[in-house]
């Protein structure tokens, strides 16, 4: 029983647990055993702790499983996110036992929801790129993507069904396509960043790895923002039908970044694509509108330029940063400010712009990532589109559905229009039972 738990994915582990086929407590412990296992090799948590998981435990204990959706699931959380109950060390030695002593918003509203925070798990540098030691389960030589690496890892690896990362490029997408879990980024904003670790205004966004497509919106739901003073422009989320959809139109868009994606990863997402049954799916291929080629450009500027404003301290501390984090400074230190609004500016026109451009596709495919993980810890990634969906703040879905040259894992990357979340997790979910046989 203990090792099949480490299997399930959240939808079943919560029905055994609502069941009381299995208590909270022995799920919880079945994880912690796996960490203590594989952990000591591939280095996927930050911190746990056994006392505030009792604790926390004690509490749910005495919940109503009826009323709590998440009730006894253990859940991880990347540590760049507020934990009142453990430190919140952002990947930095700077910040080490940083204790903020109160929770992201989100991790109140999982926690409201009868999850158990399990642990916090490994970030790179201030959730941008540089990390050392998390090793990808797949290929210990091989990089397991940044940043919300230690998520990716730790539900790859079953040492917890789902765990929270974030996304400011490519952060959520690219681990999931390595790892080969499921990772999604949803519509920028809906996810309140409230208690997260901030490197720009408008393109951090918060997210979460799975192990199954189903779990997507049962997580979506639990921490998402509700309510009525948000139906202006939520209405989409809220008053989405649960009546399924005949079909879904798809577009096929082969990015600006295309042409570096190697060429087993480019044969087998075809092969993907020709697979989809055309009962469901009308696929058509879609060209990239020319302004798409910019966004690499403004999303560096925009990148930079915050990063080296609300990093001003950190700078300072020479040898305690990574020569990476303190290039991307440098880096922003040198742009003006009016290039800077310029380009704020540029990004609310093309999100704009190209919710137009998309409006007649449900849901639009391409490959997460241009290969398998790179061999190294560090290696710089072969650029692909993530960072533009986060640009333009569209959801997306990176589903693990292809294998490359060595048999490693690919993803391949749904992305949907803004607020169009449920229609995304609901082509994912069709897709993953239609082409289940390649999935
Ligand atoms: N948080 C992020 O998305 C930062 C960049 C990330 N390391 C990437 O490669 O895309």
């Amino acid at each position: 029983m203990k090792t099949h738990l480490t299997h399930c994915d959240a939808t079943e582990l919560i029905g055994l647990l609502k069941a009381k086929k299995v208590s909270p407590r022995e799920v919880s412990e079945a994880f912690l055993n796996a960490i203590a296992q594989k952990d000591p090799v591939l280095h996927a948590w930050e911190y746990i702790n056994q006392e505030a998981i009792d604790r926390q435990l004690r509490k749910i204990e005495t919940l109503d499983p009826k009323s709590h959706p998440l009730w006894g699931l253990p859940i991880g959380i990347k540590d760049n996110y507020n934990t009142f109950d453990m430190p919140t060390q952002m990947g930095s030695p700077l910040w080490k036992d940083f204790t903020p002593g109160n929770d992201a918003r989100v991790v109140h509203y999982l926690r409201r929801s009868g999850a158990l925070i399990l642990g916090k798990t490994t970030t790179a540098e201030f959730a941008v790129h540089y990390q050392d030691k998390t090793r990808n389960p797949h290929d210990l030589e091989r990089s397991p993507g940044t940043s919300s690496s230690g998520s990716a890892v730790a539900v790859a690896a079953d040492m917890i069904p789902v765990a929270f990362g974030s996304q400011t490029a490519g952060s959520i997408g690219r681990p999931a396509s390595y790892c080969g879990v499921y990772g999604y980024k949803p519509t920028f904003g809906i996810l309140p960043r409230v208690g997260v670790l901030k490197t720009t205004d408008t393109l951090d966004t918060l997210g979460f790895l799975t192990k199954s497509a189903r779990d997507l919106k049962l997580i979506l739901d639990a921490s998402r923002v509700h309510g009525k003073n948000y139906e202006y422009v939520y209405e989409h989320l809220d008053n989405y039908s649960s009546t399924p959809k005949k079909s879904f139109k798809i577009g096929i868009i082969k990015h600006p970044k295309w042409h570096l994606a190697d060429h087993v990863a480019k044969e087998a997402f075809q092969h993907f694509v020709d697979k989809l049954n055309p009962t469901f799916f009308e696929v058509e291929e879609l060209k990239y509108p020319a302004e798409m080629e910019k966004i690499y450009e403004i999303h560096g500027l925009i990148y930079d330029k915050t990063l080296s404003y609300y990093f001003r301290e950190e700078f300072k501390q020479g040898t305690l940063i990574s020569p990476i984090f303190h290039e991307i400074i440098t880096q922003g230190q040198k742009t003006t400010l009016d290039a800077y609004k310029q380009s704020l500016q540029k990004q609310a026109c093309l999100t704009l712009d190209f919710h137009n451009y998309f409006a007649s596709y449900d849901v639009l495919l391409t490959l997460t990532t241009a290969d398998e993980a790179p061999i190294g810890l560090t290696t710089p990634d072969i650029p692909d589109s993530n960072l533009i969906w986060t640009f333009l703040g569209m959801p997306t879905v990176s589903i693990p559905a292809l294998k490359g040259k060595h048999g490693l894992p690919i993803g391949v990357l749904a992305i949907a229009k803004k607020y169009d979340d449920y229609l995304l997790l609901e082509c994912v979910e069709k897709i993953q039972k239609e082409n289940n046989e390649t999935l």
